[in-house]
């Protein structure tokens, strides 16, 4: 650690102890838990974001502080590598070694052994790009962070209050700057420019689009989307609501992309608002969530998911591939995990080869980019679609043969525009539903209706140690505890049309049961039975087992 001053380091990372009674954890949303006690984490991740830019050659990388859609008091931070992804897997382990040194010492001998390890030349420089959703945590959290990129001596820039997705462009704008491969401007004024350029492009020509209602969770998607809603000028009406950021305890609260999807019903604030007909999309707190659903002429709800989007987007590309006479040099793909409904896996694997990945975004992103163009969605609404550089350079040296041809290849060239690749993008990924619907001339219900969705149920339990629960084929299977996969395997077979399966959460300390069927009743059946079989198996206290669990 010659290069840098220890005594500097020691100084301040005294300044910023570790609670002692605490353990972190790098997991699949970078650390996360309550806000308040993040100071020492977020000064030793500013440490570790300058480390890995000196790996790398000083190439920038990103700090994101947001948890999302969890409560306002939550808060976390995530590291962004240079081409806008998320952190190599390896270094997740680094972040939760350095995070849980007790005292001082134990961190700079961390420290040291870290760097000799991973063998960091320390006199590389070290640049390093950060940004905060609108958590009154996220202040003091950012100053934490700022000793420890100044410990490390990073040259750092500060981003400011903006969205995940956006702070994600910035970091692949940063690296490709003045290159061929070059991402756009890095400035939010270039995100919104290459967002609404291509937007208006796409919808050229197009009936004029009805008014959309934005939720936006009263957290940082709302400022973001007042910004863009400038940009777009008359190309499409939006309608921001829940824009409170500065109200305590709105965040999230009774709103947001989580809401919905959890819910399954419109946002309490939206019940005035939204009138029968009109569609709706909800954001959640850093914006990288998007759910939409709309009333239908009797007023009653209808969500459509990231499945939905999926099915939506994915027919829309396959069918311009084709028109641009592509379809034998571009194979699109999708990618979903076990939670994608089974009606909607149907309706996609029809029409395209559909891979099922393990949870978490980083698997379905890892696996879309195996194909040329690849479309990764999860239920939930995190998602988005990869152009592969061969793709790209395809699209961009096709000659097409007829006008025809001509039109799809644009529309392809401007979809790449139009989409962050970086990461799921709620309002990129918003303006992509809306491109294609404004296409295809349907409003919320003929889009609603390419598939009836299964009915389905998500159950939480409770266990005492759901590491005890491992499982195999993109965790639709139980590999233990032994026995109980075959249990359930012969409960869904008395349901029509039922699956279910069992796997232990990344994010909560719970395991997660997922069953679908024909009827409703039969999905909650299902779920119901199979959680108590999980909770009876597991070890739980018979007094406690929840009543509803069969
Ligand atoms: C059923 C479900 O929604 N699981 C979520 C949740 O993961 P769990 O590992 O199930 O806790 O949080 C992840 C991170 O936000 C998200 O990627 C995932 O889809
Ligand atoms: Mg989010």
């Amino acid at each position: 650690m010659s290069q840098l001053s220890i005594d500097d380091i020691r100084v301040l990372c005294d300044a910023h102890s570790k609670p002692l009674e605490l353990h972190f954890q790098y997991g699949t949303a970078g650390f996360r838990t309550l806000g308040n006690t993040l100071d020492s984490v977020l000064f030793r991740v500013g440490i570790l974001a300058g480390l890995r830019s000196k790996r790398l050659d000083g190439k920038t990388i990103g700090v994101m502080v947001t948890a999302s859609h969890n409560p306002e008091a939550d808060n976390g931070v995530k590291l962004v590598d240079p081409r806008g992804e998320m952190l190599e897997a390896a270094w997740e382990t680094h972040a939760t070694v350095l995070a849980n040194a007790s005292t001082t010492d134990d961190f700079l001998h961390a420290l040291d052994l870290f760097v000799r390890n991973v063998k960091i030349d320390l006199s590389k420089p070290s640049r390093v790009v950060y940004a905060r959703d609108t958590r009154p945590s996220g202040v003091a959290l950012i100053s934490s962070l700022e000793d420890g990129l100044k410990a490390i001596g990073a040259e750092a820039r500060d981003a400011g209050v903006t969205t995940t997705p956006i702070l994600h462009y910035l970091v692949k704008a940063i690296n490709t700057k003045g290159t061929k491969e070059s991402y756009g401007d890095d400035s939010e004024d270039g995100y919104f420019k290459k967002l609404s350029d291509s937007f208006k492009k796409l919808v050229a020509g197009r009936p004029k689009i009805t008014p959309l209602v934005i939720d936006c969770a009263n957290g940082v998607g709302a400022p973001i989307a007042a910004k863009l809603v400038e940009y777009l000028g008359e190309s499409i009406p939006l309608i921001l609501e829940n824009t409170s950021i500065t109200t305590l305890g709105a965040l999230n609260n009774a709103c947001g992309a989580d809401f919905v999807k959890t819910m399954q019903k419109l946002p309490p604030s939206l019940v005035e608002v939204l009138k029968p007909g009109q569609r709706a999309c909800s954001l959640d707190g850093d914006a990288d969530r998007l759910m939409y659903y709309y009333l239908d002429d009797r007023g009653y709800f209808s969500m459509l998911d990231g499945d939905k989007i999926a099915a939506l987007v994915a027919a829309f590309i396959v069918d311009l591939v084709k028109l641009a006479g592509l379809e034998s040099t571009i194979k699109v793909g999708v990618v979903q995990t076990a939670y994608a409904n089974g009606a909607s896996t149907r309706y996609l694997a029809k029409r395209l080869p559909v891979k099922c990945v393990p949870t978490g975004v980083k698997h379905l992103h890892h696996a879309a980019e195996h194909y040329n163009i690849g479309v990764y969605f999860e239920a939930n609404g995190h998602g988005t679609v990869l152009f592969s550089p061969q793709a790209q350079e395809t699209l961009a040296n096709h000659e097409p043969s007829t006008p025809a041809q001509s039109t799809a290849l644009n529309h392809l060239v401007n979809l790449t525009h139009l989409i962050n690749q970086t990461v799921g993008d709620a309002l990129s990924d918003m303006l992509l539903v809306e491109v294609v619907l404004a296409h295809k001339s349907y409003t919320g219900v003929e889009w609603n209706s390419l598939y009836a969705d299964l009915p389905n149920r998500l159950v939480k339990v409770v266990v005492s140690d759901r590491n005890a629960f491992r499982t195999e084929d993109a965790e639709r299977r139980l590999i233990s505890p032994s026995g109980l996969q075959a249990k359930i395997d012969e409960l869904v077979r008395r349901y029509d049309g039922g699956r279910s399966f069992v796997r232990p959460s990344g994010t909560e300390d719970v395991v997660r049961v997922y069953a679908e069927a024909i009827l409703k009743t039969q999905a909650d059946e299902l779920a119901f039975r199979v959680a108590g079989l999980v909770y009876d198996e597991a070890g739980g206290d018979p007094s406690r087992r929840p009543k509803e669990f069969l």
